[in-house]
């Protein structure tokens, strides 16, 4: 059942009533898309008339002003249809074209158009019409009055061009001055910001320094403590083998007692005192008897034994302020401060009677062991302990050869 052209004069009617119901509803629809831009576009205009005005009617403006005769040719190339422009734009045309008409002649035509740019003029803001450009409006009506010889009207238009663009200025003057102050608060916060800025990375930098020199002190003291605490350390240790090493050169190895140089460096030290105060000194030296033979029979270990078990009872008998010391073999010496010759023979009785009283049988000595004694007193002699020791150690000889185990004082006529 397709309607087909030149079938019948029916079906024509048909095809073409329904391209009109099919078209109709599309136009209308487009017309009504048109018009709503058209709206958009003023909504715009209004907003910011002067970005939205077509380019070529600014240029048309500017020829109107320059060289009116060559705009007729340049109007006829422009649309004329009202509905394609928005008010600023249909304003600015009517000053283009009452701007020709008055440059014509026609008088009367260009205040018709200048009335209608008037009536344009409802839609655009007031500080758009105070424009320059748009101010065109009332030089041109001054000029088209002051053609009809209506000067007071003439004279009225450019008052009120006058004031309107005195406006404008103030206008353009105050939002000059209201934009270089924003940039200027805008640079000066700006500036403040990276001052600001910079402030704070120079605080950040001097926290950071500050930091780094905290611990670099830190870390000095710490070196120094450490450092300070190593030097004590072998500071000590050196000052203790000193010590030890002083001791082991003073000391006897096998009874721990002073040895024979130890106790001469005493000696002298005390002698030289006792001299000075006048004070008694007395010395004592004793031999243990037959000892080869506790070599012999007892071994050299034992034999050894023997020496530090005297050198004991001896040390236990002497005075606080006595020196015990081995200065030989099997021979030891006392020195003893503020001891007359009877109290230093009193000693040396007391520790001949200890050593022979003593009880070796753990040593295997089934026999007792006995010593002898020499004693000698500093005035008995020229004030020096070499000779003071000679003095005892002759004292010593002599208590060997009346049998041993006792004690003798030194007398002058010992031979030394
Ligand atoms: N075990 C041991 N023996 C020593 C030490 N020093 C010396 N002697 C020995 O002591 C002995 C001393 O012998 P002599 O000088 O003859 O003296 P003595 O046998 O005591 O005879 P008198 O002195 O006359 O009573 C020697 O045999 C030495 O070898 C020692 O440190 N240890």
């Amino acid at each position: 059942m397709w309607l087909t052209p030149g079938k019948s004069p029916g079906s024509f009617f048909c095809l073409a009533a329904v391209c009109i119901g099919f078209f109709v509803p599309v136009l209308a629809q487009e017309k009504i898309k048109g018009v709503e831009q058209s709206r958009k576009v003023s909504s715009i205009v209004k907003d910011k008339p002067d970005n939205n005005v077509n380019a070529k009617i600014l240029a048309l403006l500017e020829l109107a002003q320059s060289t009116p005769e060559a705009v007729p040719a340049e109007l006829e190339k422009l649309d004329e249809n009202p509905a394609l422009y928005n008010s600023a734009e249909s304003y600015l045309l009517s000053l283009v074209k009452a701007r020709v008409l008055f440059e014509d002649g026609e008088i009367e035509q260009a205040l018709s158009a200048l009335e209608s740019a008037k009536k344009a003029s409802t839609d655009i803001p007031e500080h758009v019409l105070n424009q320059p450009k748009y101010l065109q409006l009332y030089l041109l009506l001054a000029d088209v009055y002051a053609a009809k010889k209506q000067f007071d009207l003439a004279y009225a238009q450019k008052k009120e061009y006058l004031k309107r663009y005195q406006a404008y200025s103030d206008k353009k003057n105050a939002d000059t001055v209201r934009m270089l102050n924003k940039k200027y608060e805008t640079d000066r916060k700006l500036k403040e910001n990276e001052l600001i800025n910079n402030q704070n990375i120079l605080k950040q930098f001097q926290i950071r320094d500050a930091e780094n020199q905290k611990n670099a002190q830190q870390k000095n003291f710490i070196l120094l403590i450490v450092t300070t605490l190593v030097f004590f350390v072998l500071s000590l240790r050196q000052f203790k083998v000193r010590r030890v090493l002083q001791k082991m050169a003073q000391t006897d190895s096998l009874t721990k007692l002073l040895n024979r140089k130890a106790l001469f460096a005493q000696g002298q030290l005390l002698t030289g005192k006792a001299v000075e105060e006048q004070s008694e000194f007395s010395a004592i030296v004793l031999d243990i008897d037959f000892f080869k033979r506790i070599n012999d029979d007892y071994s050299h270990d034992i034999a050894d034994k023997v020496l530090q078990q005297v050198a004991r009872l001896g040390n236990e008998t002497m005075r606080s302020r006595d020196i015990f010391a081995r200065i030989g073999g099997e021979e030891f010496a006392a020195i003893l401060p503020e001891a007359n010759l009877d109290e230093a023979k009193a000693i040396a009785e007391r520790l001949r009677e200890k050593i022979f009283e003593y009880n070796f049988s753990h040593l295997g000595i089934d026999c007792p062991v006995s010593a002898s004694f020499g004693v000698a007193s500093l005035h008995q002699v020229i004030p020096q302990f070499e000779l003071l020791l000679h003095a005892a150690d002759k004292a010593m000889s002599v208590a060997k050869k009346k049998g041993c185990n006792q004690v003798v004082s030194f007398s002058p006529h010992q031979q030394m």
